[in-house]
């Protein structure tokens, strides 16, 4: 029987018995922070180490740790070997914290579009493998009845041989929003561009619910969403950009996509995938299929010819020139007016470098509202009562948070971009000056009350945002 068959041990002895920490090496961050680099005394071997706030009044650190474990023994998921319950201070704070710490095998932290961008062939074939990999993951999770919720390439970490990049390994991590699935998940829990339509379906009827509409039967959602967020990755692998667009940059999921979404409304434009073969295409279809119940079960997508059969060309695909190049997103922009026209991406999830290179206009408009807000010497509609402009105020400062990041290259839209953060900043604590959570989570970042000292995790102070703007609403 192996150890993951068996509930985890979370350790109470002190994590720094048995690994040394290394503070200064952040292998990435998420919302919950960087993931360090540690070594194991006993055997000198790296492993990544992520902390999870342990608090006391909410479950969440727990159920990732547990369901994460319980899938640790699949080839296809990063595996996590030890678990800690500590309370541990990281630098920069002042008193220890509860934590619960993960110690998982050290991947490439690599992201798999990414790395794609830079192979010089990749074929359909190639495809086929990287995809297998993520359905045998996914496999894995959903034969224990987990369903993950946030199949997205950052959480795709890699494992690169030094030989052949065809044997990339491919391992889902991040359970940080898995469930155990009884048929009857419900809480709308979703990054955008991945999320599946029953995802929305369950939005719109918990709101609805809210407001005291009763539905005659529950909606649920389930494990099937998993497979939504496979089909969209496939597609992306095997031309080079998303089959759902949104048409406003950022929001965070604009109506029109959403009913894009609902409606599984996309093609494949001849031009990009006469290339490509109809078992391919046929297996996409089946996986972004609206209903869930017609859509494939993980068992049915691994048996369709197009992974069953092996047999996928070695013809060389255009995607990753198209991830990686701006000219030819240009073409493909044109080429495909249609589909892209007024779409633009609005995840962090990963960025399409070629689309964030025009001169965002995104910020430049937003940039010339809040100046014209400004000048006008209000921050709105000065009929709206001032704790609804407050919620608002907050709500753009999130939509700031969420914008993608400009690529690397364009250092100067990068400086635009932290003083416009600076600024929406600035106008949030307008409204909100006397609220300490809110105070809170801007020194967590570093804000030192006119700019941020260091570079600030857009994706964590979203997250504090949304939490505060719930707090906040009725
Ligand atoms: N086992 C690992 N080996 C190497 N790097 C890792 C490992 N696990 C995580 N990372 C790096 O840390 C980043 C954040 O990890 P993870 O996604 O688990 O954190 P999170 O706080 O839950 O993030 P998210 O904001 O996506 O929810 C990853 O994108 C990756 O770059």
């Amino acid at each position: 029987m192996s150890k993951y068959e068996r509930d985890p041990e979370f350790k109470k002895t002190s994590i720094l018995d048995d690994y040394e920490i290394k503070w200064n090496r952040s292998l990435g961050t998420g919302v919950s922070g960087p993931v360090r680099l540690c070594i194991h005394r006993a055997t000198g071997k790296e492993y990544a180490l992520k902390l999870l706030l342990d608090r006391s009044d909410r479950k969440k650190a727990e159920i990732e740790a547990t369901l994460h474990w319980r899938c640790s023994g699949g080839d296809h998921i990063v595996r996590i070997v030890d678990i800690y319950r500590n309370e541990i201070q990281q630098p920069g704070e002042l008193s220890p914290k509860k934590r619960i710490l993960l110690v998982m095998e050290l991947m490439e932290g690599k992201e798999l579009f990414d790395y794609i961008s830079k192979r010089h062939h990749f074929t359909e074939h190639e495809a086929s493998k990287y995809i297998l990999q993520i359905v045998r993951g996914v496999q894995f999770c959903h034969r224990l009845n987990i369903a993950h919720r946030d199949i997205k390439p950052e959480n795709l970490l890699l494992l690169k041989p030094a030989s052949n990049p065809e044997d990339v390994v491919i391992k889902l991590s991040d359970f940080g929003f898995a469930k155990v699935d009884n048929g009857d998940l419900k809480t709308p829990q979703f990054t955008p561009y991945y999320v599946a339509p029953q995802v929305l379906e369950a939005q719109k009827r918990q709101k609805e619910s809210l407001s005291g509409y009763k539905h005659r039967t529950p909606y649920y959602y389930d494990k099937s969403c998993d497979i939504w967020s496979i089909g969209v990755i496939m597609y992306i692998m095997l031309c080079g950009y998303p089959p759902f667009y949104s048409e406003v940059p950022h929001q965070a999921l604009s109506n029109r996509m959403k009913q894009k979404i609902m409606s599984a409304d996309f093609d494949f434009p001849e031009n990009d995938w006469k290339a490509v073969t109809d078992e391919a295409k046929d297996l996409i279809r089946k996986m972004l299929c609206v209903e869930p119940s017609e859509r494939l079960s993980i068992e049915e997508v691994l048996h369709h010819p197009w992974l069953a059969q092996n047999a996928s060309p070695n013809r060389d695909l255009n995607s990753p020139y198209l991830i990686s190049d701006k000219d030819a997103l240009v073409e493909v922009q044109g080429a495909h007016a249609k589909l892209l026209q007024n779409f633009r991406r609005d995840d962090t999830g990963f960025y399409l470098k070629p689309l964030g290179q025009a001169k965002n206009p995104v910020l430049a408009s937003r940039m010339k509202k809040q100046e014209e807000k400004k000048e006008s010497g209000g921050a709105g509609n000065e009929s709206e009562p001032s704790s609804s402009k407050a919620v608002q105020s907050l709500k753009s400062l999130m939509d700031v948070c969420n914008m993608p990041p400009p690529p690397p290259s364009l250092s100067s839209e990068s400086s635009l971009s932290s003083s416009f953060l600076s600024e929406s900043v600035k106008n949030a604590l307008v409204l909100n000056e006397h609220n300490a959570s809110l105070l809170k989570a801007l020194e967590q970042e570093s804000w030192n009350g006119n700019e941020f000292i260091h570079q600030v995790n857009c994706k964590r102070l979203a997250s504090s945002l949304q939490e505060l703007i719930e707090q906040l609403e009725p």
